[in-house]
């Protein structure tokens, strides 16, 4: 008989007993790896968003190291030959430097821009995958919001970045938020004089902008990009429908080690594709566009991405002006200010709009597909057009240069389609979507058409139809009942203005509604079938 010979030690065991006696984390971590994370490609983007995130910390901070955040002036005195004896401020010559002097500064400036290009890509479609699948419903109502004020926070940390390197581009920017803050009536003059420390553009804004970029905002950022996470694990992923998934469970692959596993080499992908196109495809070009001085004014030139929409807004709204009271109020600023901010703030508090207007209190753990919730799949696919249309005012001139238009034809052109195009997208989504439900309602009853048509003893032609599988009868069959809100009288027996205009809302929700197929319908359909 062999008695087993207690093992020593090693290194490690002692290293995390150690650890564990001091802080019980062993009892977090089986916790957190037994957590289970269900498969689907769209919940890839929230992933990207991250990891990107993940590459702009890095970068940024290799970019801090070498970037000088003063406005003094210097006379460059670099290698780039074009600007040799040219003033400009130390931002910018810092900016310069990294871009020829600094080994791999270049490569890293293009990376840190790259990833703030992705990261805001994928944060937006990432954003549109939850509103598509309803995945804001009660319980995660809250990390819509924090998710939302994500977004508005990297849009500041990609307006803050973009203006620092103090060139023509980033400059004209900053005369933008200039030209918007005058334009607010009383308060204007004195927000701007304070933000820049003086008469626009001073010496102040780009250490401000600094210190906003690279601790405030950052700080705020992993601080709720924290809380996101820690929400999305206390409420549970939602799954899409499938056999053996419910509301009440949560089908996938636990994070320790599958999930940890894909999720770190995935991380390395993100890293290198953004590295790839980093090497290869330049972004910001500062050298190009040469110091700021606010008398140039350059044609053709676009801000980033994600800023497009804001310039548009600015780009549509009529030339309107006003005078009351000695007051002049330029409508051409304040309108598209009113209306994005109704948009945001539309947008933010969605969830909560539509929980009111369902009367829908439940938890929802499974992922609806969007043609099962016409009316909000209709009003996403508007919201997406409004954006889309103010985004691409952003670029009117070159459309009007590149296509020989006139620049007021095409502003007119947008303004019409900004204006009427939700409509008509809200209606052809709801259309689209509807006919959709009434197909999947078809196969669900009757199989799919195979095309066979067969002639029976009698003399009748019948089409046979395929059985639907049993995987695609339960993505089918999942289809949540939803009921319009019922119009009750208050306690004093009333019924209120607010109480009318949720019914009127209501009944628009659910118009022309598809019921889910029924036990009793998929029986008899059986039944016909044979
Ligand atoms: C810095 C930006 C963001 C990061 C890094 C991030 C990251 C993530 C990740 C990794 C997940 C889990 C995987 C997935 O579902 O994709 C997730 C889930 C979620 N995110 Fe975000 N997110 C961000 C912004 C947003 C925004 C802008 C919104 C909405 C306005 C949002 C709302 C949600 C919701 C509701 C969930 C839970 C989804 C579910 O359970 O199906 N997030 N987020
Ligand atoms: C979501 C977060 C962030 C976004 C979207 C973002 C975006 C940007 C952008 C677009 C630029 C202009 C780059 C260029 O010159 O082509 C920039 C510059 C810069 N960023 Fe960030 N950034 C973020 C976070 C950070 C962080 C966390 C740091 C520091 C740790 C940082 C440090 C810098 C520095 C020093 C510059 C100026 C250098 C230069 O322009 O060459 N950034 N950022």
């Amino acid at each position: 008989m062999t008695t087993a010979t207690p093992q020593r030690p090693t290194l490690t065991s002692k290293a995390s007993n150690y650890l564990d006696e001091r802080t019980s984390i062993s009892t977090m971590v089986s916790m957190l790896g037994r957590k289970i994370f269900p498969d689907h490609w769209s919940f890839m983007l929230g992933e990207v968003a991250l990891y990107s995130f993940v590459v702009i910390l890095l970068s940024g901070t290799f970019l801090t190291f070498f970037f000088e955040p003063s406005m003094a002036e210097v006379h460059y005195e670099g290698s780039y030959v074009p600007l040799k004896g040219i003033e400009m401020s130390a931002a910018y010559a810092s900016a310069l430097d990294i871009s020829f002097d600094i080994r791999g500064g270049l490569l890293m400036r293009q990376i840190h821009h790259w990833a703030a290009l992705l990261f805001v890509a994928a944060i937006g479609l990432h954003m549109l995958r939850v509103f598509f699948t309803g995945a804001f419903r009660k319980p995660r109502e809250l990390n819509w919001v924090i998710g939302f004020i994500l977004f508005i926070l990297a849009m500041a940390e990609g307006f803050t970045g973009y203006s620092l390197p103090d060139d023509l581009l980033s400059g004209n920017g900053l005369a933008i938020i200039n030209g918007m803050i005058k334009g607010i009536p009383i308060v204007g003059t004195w927000i701007s004089y304070l933000l820049f420390g003086g008469h626009f553009p001073g010496h102040d804004i780009v250490p401000r902008l600094f210190v906003l970029h690279i601790m405030l905002l950052p700080a705020i950022l992993i601080v709720m990009i924290g809380l996101h996470m820690v929400l999305m694990v206390v409420n549970k992923h939602t799954q899409f429908a499938g056999p053996g998934r419910t509301n009440d469970n949560v089908v996938g692959v636990p994070v320790m080690p599958m999930f940890a596993a894909k999720a770190g080499s995935f991380f390395f992908i993100v890293f290198g594709v953004i590295a790839l196109i980093s090497a290869t495809f330049t972004i910001n070009p500062i050298w190009n566009y040469g110091p700021y001085d606010p008398s140039p004014v350059s044609a053709g030139t676009q801000p980033d991405w994600y800023i497009g929409f804001a310039d548009g807004a600015l780009r549509l709204a009529p030339g309107l002006e006003s005078e009351i009271l000695g007051l002049t109020l330029s409508w051409n600023i304040l309108l598209p200010m009113a209306v994005l901010g109704l948009f945001i703030v539309l947008v933010m508090f969605y969830p909560f709009i539509e929980a009111w207007i369902t009367g829908d209190k439940r938890e929802h753990h499974i992922a609806e597909r969007p043609r099962n919730n016409p009316t909000r799949t209709a009003i996403g696919a508007a919201g997406v057009w409004f954006y889309a249309i103010m985004w691409a005012a952003a670029s009117s001139d070159l459309i009007a240069t590149h296509f020989h238009l006139n620049v007021f034809q095409v502003t007119w052109a947008l303004q019409a389609m900004l204006v009427l195009g939700p409509f008509l997208v809200f209606w052809l989504t709801k259309r689209i979507a509807i006919g959709l439900q009434k197909k999947d309602r078809e196969i669900l009853l009757h199989g799919y058409e195979s095309g066979n048509i067969r002639r029976l003893p009698g003399g009748a032609y019948i089409e046979v139809h395929e059985p639907v599988g049993e995987y695609e009868s339960w993505r089918l069959k999942s289809f949540e009942a939803y009921e319009p809100v019922m119009v009750r009288p208050n306690e004093q027996g009333r019924i209120t203005a607010g109480v009318r205009a949720r019914a009127a809302l209501t009944r628009w929700f659910f118009e022309d509604r598809i019921a889910p197929v029924t036990r009793g319908e998929l029986e008899a359909a059986k039944h016909d079938d044979h």
